[in-house]
């Protein structure tokens, strides 16, 4: 299929962007307070982007599975969402946080209600509603039927050892659970809704497979209708808000899209009407983003014009 005339330039794009990340000597830091991350290769990147007119474009490790975590955070909301729809703002609210992704701070002050649901306490407590009385096991299933269906490709699965490894060691996600429970806004026993976070967060995909699993928030005709365009718009503006935590003013005024990341160090960039991007890189920056990645959907959305900003 040929690209349209906007996209024309995007391998070579792609191409600078690989040789950048290659020479690049300062990689960030990997995530070690999940040990089972700690051992992560920092020297991989991968780039991958879906284009609307069908197309897809990688470079470099973009076949390689990691862990996705917080970038789970997208599809968790969009089944909230659809279970609970807008009933759900009343658990969690649509405001940037300014703190870091596992902060407590806030929660006390605002009465147990997390700000978005893209740092972890807001996180939590969509997963605790979009469980909504079934067992973990079978929202688990849901989660990946859905992701399954977004990318269609059924080779996508969860990583039990990462998801166990969270679970021994994730107490600042405890605290923040039981905490949410004290008032009232956690519906399960907080080790019922975490087993599920820690397996939603353990899913494992590779850059290709994330690319296209975020085409149903390009809103773009043929690609995969899993929500609706209103709920396509209002996902994209808390990405763009909320999805990189303390460091979400930073990435819109750099990059200038919806974004979403993970300390596997993975984000999801949607161009709307555009295309969707995954990139990969395990370093880490002070705000747990990952360094190269931030810096490689950067060069991408200028060298292309794809910020939303025009
Ligand atoms: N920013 C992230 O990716 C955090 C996800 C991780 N599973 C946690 O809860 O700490």
């Amino acid at each position: 299929m040929t690209a349209d005339p906007g996209t024309a330039g995007l391998d070579a794009v792609l191409g600078d962007i690989l040789a950048a990340a290659r020479a690049s000597t300062d990689r960030g830091r990997v995530a070690d307070y999940i040990p089972e991350l700690a051992g992560v290769d920092p020297g991989q990147f991968g780039l991958s982007v879906a284009l609307a007119d069908g197309s897809q474009h990688s470079v470099g490790d973009a076949d390689v599975p990691f862990s996705i975590q917080s970038v789970s955070k997208v599809f968790a909301l969009a089944i909230a969402l659809g279970r609970l729809g807008d009933r759900l703002w009343a658990r969690v609210g649509r405001e940037p946080s300014g703190l870091a992704f596992n902060s407590i701070l806030q929660l006390e002050h605002e009465q147990g209600i997390p700000r978005n649901p893209f740092i972890n306490a807001g996180a939590i407590v969509v997963t605790d509603a979009a469980l909504a009385g079934h067992a973990p096991r079978e929202y688990l299933g849901e989660l990946l039927r859905f992701i399954r269906a977004a990318a269609e490709d059924d080779d996508i699965h969860i990583n039990d050892a990462v998801a166990r490894s969270e679970t021994e060691t994730g107490h600042r996600n405890f605290a923040l659970a039981h905490y949410m429970r004290a008032h009232g806004n956690l519906d399960n026993p907080p080790e019922l809704t975490l087993g599920a976070y820690f397996h939603q967060c353990a899913v494992e995909m590779t850059c290709a497979q994330l690319a296209r699993a975020g085409r149903f928030l390009m809103g773009a005709p043929g690609m995969p209708r899993l929500v609706s365009a209103d709920r396509v718009r209002r996902i994209n503006a808390l990405m763009l808000t909320c999805g990189h935590y303390d460091g979400s003013g930073d990435f819109a005024f750099r990059v200038g899209l919806p974004g979403k990341s993970g300390v596997g160090g993975g984000i999801l960039v949607i161009a709307p009407g555009r295309a969707s991007v995954a990139v990969w890189s395990p370093g880490l920056n002070a705000q747990g983003n990952s360094k190269l990645g931030t810096e490689a959907v950067e060069m991408l959305a200028r060298r292309m014009g794809w910020s939303v900003f025009g």
